[in-house]
């Protein structure tokens, strides 16, 4: 994991004054800004940026920005004070505005560009010039870095304005999907998956955008209107923005012998490992070694990542190579939906393919793999020895990345070791009758095991037929219709997976104790899957009021979302249960911009 759990005392960070005392550029000071880029930082306008690792560029900011939420948990954990977030000079500066800012701060903050491969292969045709040479970061603006809590951030304005990389965009983020990447990244980061954190959110009062959206109650599959909806700039916060597609850009400079392209892909590797690895490698390592370590580092972290993504039931529609942050964690929350029904193919996003659907998102994962040694290869051109070794990490990752889903499943299930035949059971069984994929592996953390009486069994089918999408009036949906259900039959062979289920946990007590270890105790086994299996999932039908709502100025629904998504393990009340611990409602099925969207930004 790289979210490092910081120490939280009181706040000491209570003005702009005080953050300028921890800010720290000089990081970022060693990497190359674009010999082409003016100094003034109003560098609006498309263009090519043929070198350098950033363009120095000033965002512009909102009209009338609004406080809408901050983060309480990560500002403790950065040391700002709460009264921070509705501070005039913080509002202005988190909200685009870089005037008059204290001593300290730079006048211009920085947008980088990054190549794009879509599953594995190469694009350039989503630049503008058709060179790769105006495609990075179009709205998306890091104003500050700085040490806070023991630890080096950057924080980043999404939807700060054009930059140099904006393709003709208009640089904003409305509040729709300003909203959804702000709750999302601290509810992910409370289900204890890496991701970048949110710092605040803040709307115009006066600015508005048009985006495609869907009118009420379509069930279309792209949005029939275009809408006007306010801008928005959420600030997102990680120790780097660096994207497997951002050290693609200068490794297929390199290849192509650019001058300079070699040395600035060497700085910025060295860049991400002081900003990201500097724990696992050391700086006297050479470069053959280093770049040796990274990848084996980095494949670990992926692995583990998307293996987690899996586990909590989320799914990155748009797992490019731009979306994929080097450091391992989860970066883009815009084409992302939490999942209801267990579907393998389920993908929220329908410009994004099936090639980014929920279950195939490890093989995805070792695709964005690729493109990273890809990337690397460039440094060792002249090493033969540690390209075969680079092969060799890229080659194993489908077998670190099938390790990782087997000790997810197996913890899913309280299982200490994963259980081939039966997990292929249970998926079968889950593609036969859609279970709300939360809902059952919640329920099942809190049933018994022990014993394998007929009667026992019966209620606790009973008690799982609470995370079915069957009777209820759902097969009036048909989310399976290709099936013609045998009801008896399915109970007959989930009461028998059940028994089968139970019979594993035991098998496994049974085993410890024949090799002299303490098996675990019942309490153990579920409290193991209680921490594996969370209760409340951030899905789109919870979402979508919360942004209605807080287009309307309403923002209530949000802070309560925050409230109940960042415990998402916890038991809460009775009635944030009926509310968020529940089937998606019938009318959410096949609903545009909620079972599926077309556009998240
Ligand atoms: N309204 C916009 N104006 C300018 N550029 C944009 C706009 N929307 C998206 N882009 C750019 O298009 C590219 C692809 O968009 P994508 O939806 O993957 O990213 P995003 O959601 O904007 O940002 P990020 O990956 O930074 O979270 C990104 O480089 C992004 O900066
Ligand atoms: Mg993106």
């Amino acid at each position: 994991m790289i979210v490092k759990t910081s120490t939280e005392s009181t706040p000491t960070i209570n003005s702009l004054d005080d953050l300028a005392s921890c800010l720290d550029y000089s990081l970022i000071d060693r990497l190359t800004p674009d010999p082409d880029a003016t100094d003034d930082g109003a560098d609006h306008t498309p263009r090519q940026v043929f070198s350098g690792h950033y363009v120095p560029v000033t965002p512009t900011p909102i009209g009338q920005p609004e406080y809408i939420a901050h983060s309480p948990t990560f500002f403790r954990e950065l040391g700002l004070s709460d009264d921070l977030a509705q501070d005039d000079h913080f509002t202005r500066l988190f909200s685009g505005d870089l005037a008059n800012l204290p001593e300290g701060f730079r006048k211009t903050g920085w947008a980088t560009g990054y190549a794009l491969s879509i599953y594995g292969t190469e694009y350039i045709q989503q630049c503008p010039f058709q060179t790769g040479n105006g495609y990075g970061d179009g709205r998306a603006v890091s104003v500050v870095e700085a040490v806070l809590g023991n630890q080096r951030w950057e924080m980043q304005l999404k939807g700060g304005g054009r930059t140099p990389y904006c393709r003709g965009g208009d640089g904003r983020a409305v509040l729709r999907s300003s909203v959804r990447e702000f709750l999302a990244q601290e509810h992910m980061h409370a289900l204890g998956v890496p991701t970048s954190r949110s710092l605040t959110l803040y709307v115009s009062k006066t600015d508005a955008v048009k985006r495609p959206w869907y009118s009420e109650g379509s069930r279309s599959m792209d949005p029939d209107r275009m809408v006007a909806e306010p801008v928005a700039i959420t600030t997102r916060v990680a120790p780097s923005f660096i994207r497997v597609g951002q050290l693609e850009l200068f490794g297929r400079r390199a290849r192509k012998r650019q001058p300079n392209a070699l040395a600035e892909l060497e700085q910025l590797v060295r860049h991400l490992i002081q900003r990201e690895y500097s724990d696992e490698i050391q700086t006297e390592l050479s470069l053959p070694e280093s770049v040796l370590t990274l990848a084996k580092a980095f494949r670990g972290r992926l692995t583990q990542l998307v293996a987690n993504w899996i586990r909590v039931g989320y799914c990155q529609g748009n797992f490019n190579s731009d979306n994929c942050a080097a450091g391992g964690y989860t970066l883009d929350y815009g084409p992302f939906g939490f999942i209801d029904a267990f579907n393998p193919h389920y993908q929220p996003w329908t410009g994004g393919g099936q090639h980014f659907a929920f279950m195939n998102q490890p093989v995805a994962a070792g695709k964005n793999f690729g493109s990273f040694c890809r990337a690397l290869q460039p440094l060792l051109a002249d090493e033969p020895e540690a390209l075969r070794q680079l092969h060799e990490i890229e080659r194993d990752f489908d077998n670190a990345m099938q390790a990782e889903m087997e000790a997810m499943w197996a913890a899913k299930l309280g299982l200490s070791l994963f259980d081939i035949e039966l997990f292929r059971r249970l998926e079968m069984l889950m593609l036969l009758m859609p279970v709300d994929y939360t809902r059952f592996f919640r329920i099942l953390s809190e049933l018994s095991f022990t014993s394998l009486s007929a009667e026992e069994l019966a209620q606790d089918l009973n008690t799982l037929k609470a995370s079915f999408y069957n009777g209820k009036g759902y097969e009036a949906v048909a989310l399976h219709p290709r099936y013609n259900l045998d009801y008896a039959e399915m109970e007959h062979r989930w009461t028998e997976w059940l028994s089968q289920w139970r019979q594993a946990i035991m098998r496994e007590a049974v085993e410890a104790d024949k090799c002299g270890e303490t098996p675990r105790s019942e309490a153990q086994v579920r409290a193991g899957m209680k921490a594996a299996n969370p209760k409340y999932t951030l899905r789109e039908w919870l979402l979508a009021p919360a942004y209605q709502a807080a287009a309307q100025g309403d923002y209530s629904l949000i802070h309560e979302l925050q409230s109940v998504m960042t415990q998402p393990y916890a038991e809460q009340s009775a009635e944030i249960d009926e509310r968020f611990y529940r089937l998606k409602p019938i009318e959410a099925f096949g609903a545009g911009g909620v079972s599926h969207l077309s556009c998240s930004s």
